[in-house]
This record gives C-alpha cells, sequence and structure tokens, in this order.
C-alpha cells in the first residue's frame, strides 16, 4: 500500500549567510498507514522541523514531501491550507484551549472553520468527547479540567474532523506518568485505523512501548527505524 507520508532527500536550512545552518540533512524515510509512528532523538536534532515539513508549516529546502499522494511541499496558498485543515489534525504539549469556551465548544472549532452550524459542530464535538472518555465533561470550562483531561480535550478537536494523518509533538510531556498512558492509550485506540496514520515526537521512553514502529533521528537524519518486537527493548 502507498504509504501515508513519503519523505525525499528532505534537507532544511534555516537562516542566511554565516548564520545558516542545516537543520535536516537528507531525510529518506516513510510512514504506515494503521501504525503509530514515534519519532525520538535528543534535543536539537530536527524532531520538530521534520514534523513541521510533513505537517505543510514549513516547506523543505531540498526534497519533497508527500502526504496522501499528495506533495505537499509543493502546494501553495489556499490549496494547502485547504489540504491542511481537511487531512491533518496536530496535537501539542501545550493544550491551547480556549479558556472561556467549553469543552465541546473548544473541540468543534476545526469544525466551526469549516463552515459547519455552531450546533450541529458541537454535537458532533460532543459525541468525540464520549469517545475519548469525557462525556461527563462537555460543559466544563479548561480551568475546571486536570491536564489530562485538557490534553484529551484537545485530541478530540485534532480528531472532530477525521483526518487521516494526527501529527502530535510531544503529547505526553505536561502529563504525569498516569495521564501520559492513559493519552496514549487512547491516541492508539481512536486515532489508529487501517486507513489512518499517527504522528509522535516524544522524549518519553515509557511511552515508546504503544509505537508500532519507533524512527530514531541524530543530527538531521534519522538513524535507526526499530519495529515489531525489539520495540519492547526500547520501553522502560
Ligand atoms: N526558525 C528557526 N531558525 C533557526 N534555527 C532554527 C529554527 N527552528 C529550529 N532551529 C534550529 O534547528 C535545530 C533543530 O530544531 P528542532 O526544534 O527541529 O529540534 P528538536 O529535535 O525538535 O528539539 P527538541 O527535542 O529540543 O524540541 C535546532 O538547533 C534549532 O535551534
Amino acid at each position: 500500500m502507498e504509504s501515508a507520508v513519503r519523505c525525499v532527500r528532505v534537507e532544511k536550512f534555516f537562516g542566511e549567510g554565516d548564520t545558516r545552518v542545516q537543520v535536516l540533512r537528507g531525510i529518506d524515510t516513510n510512514v504506515r498507514f494503521g501504525e503509530m509512528t514515534l519519532l525520538v532523538g535528543p534535543s536539537g536534532c530536527g524532531k520538530t522541523t521534520l514534523i513541521s515539513l510533513i505537517a505543510g508549516l514549513l516547506d523543505p529546502t531540498e526534497g519533497e514531501v508527500w502526504v496522501l499522494s499528495e506533495c505537499i511541499s509543493k502546494l501553495r496558498g489556499g490549496r494547502k491550507t485547504a489540504f491542511r485543515s481537511k487531512n491533518i489534525g496536530f496535537v501539542f504539549q501545550q493544550y491551547n484551549l480556549m479558556p472561556a469556551l467549553t469543552a465541546a465548544e473548544n473541540a468543534a472549532v476545526p469544525l466551526i472553520i469549516a463552515g459547519w452550524s455552531r450546533t450541529k459542530a458541537v454535537d458532533r464535538a460532543a459525541e468525540m468527547l464520549r469517545k475519548v472518555g469525557l462525556s461527563d465533561k462537555i460543559r466544563s470550562l479548561p480551568a475546571q479540567l486536570s491536564g489530562g483531561q485538557q490534553q484529551r480535550v484537545a485530541i478530540a478537536r485534532a480528531l472532530v474532523h477525521e483526518p487521516r494523518l494526527l501529527v502530535c509533538d510531544e503529547p505526553t510531556a505536561a502529563l504525569d506518568g498516569k495521564s501520559g498512558q492513559t493519552v496514549m492509550e487512547l491516541l492508539k485506540e481512536v486515532a489508529c485505523k487501517p486507513d489512518r496514520a499517527v504522528i509522535i515526537v516524544t522524549h518519553d521512553n515509557r511511552v515508546y512501548k504503544f509505537g508500532d514502529r519507533i524512527l530514531e533521528m541524530a543530527d538531521g537524519l534519522i538513524e535507526r527505524i526499530v519495529d515489531g518486537a525489539s520495540v519492547a527493548t526500547l520501553s522502560a
């Protein structure tokens, strides 16, 4: 089957002249449908840069990034924005919920942006909140929720429009161990489907066991790929 994501000789430089630095040095890799792919590696090795390219938030200096059979690095303007908002969901370390909106209203934001009526969007968001185990928090404000619950709202928001690619940057970093495990279990359960893919940047080796495949980065390159039974050997 075609990969969910394919990076072809991807290079990324930042800056100009004397301050120009090469952050990605020719990444050739893919991400498979139906899998949770973890991207790991030391601070500064280029993980956030790589997922920003995959999510279409940055463009590569050289090479191509293909997402769901579309060369996202060649898309421009409105076509790129439309492709991203239809196909890609994001979860960040900080949940970035709007404090004056309820959990359901927060989770409904991508649908409202896509032109849904408020009532329909909030109804669908409430359904997604039930899936992530927050049926009793639908009308709660973010301040009334724990960190783990807020992250679950952020996951519901990222999945409410059913994107085929979910990209998460350190989703468990702000959570205690137990909430982090719950969030990973949830991502595995609700986001990993045969026609979807999940990419997670993490420093947290307690969550490695959730990965179907681990891409280890070092200094702007994928240094090693671990999958199958070998994943267990990396888990804490
Ligand atoms: N906009 C930018 N301009 C210049 N340098 C940048 C920019 N963004 C990132 N960098 C540099 O690129 C390198 C890789 O950064 P990146 O954030 O991708 O690493 P990372 O592996 O995600 O690190 P961490 O685990 O600490 O989040 C770092 O040296 C960083 O300083």
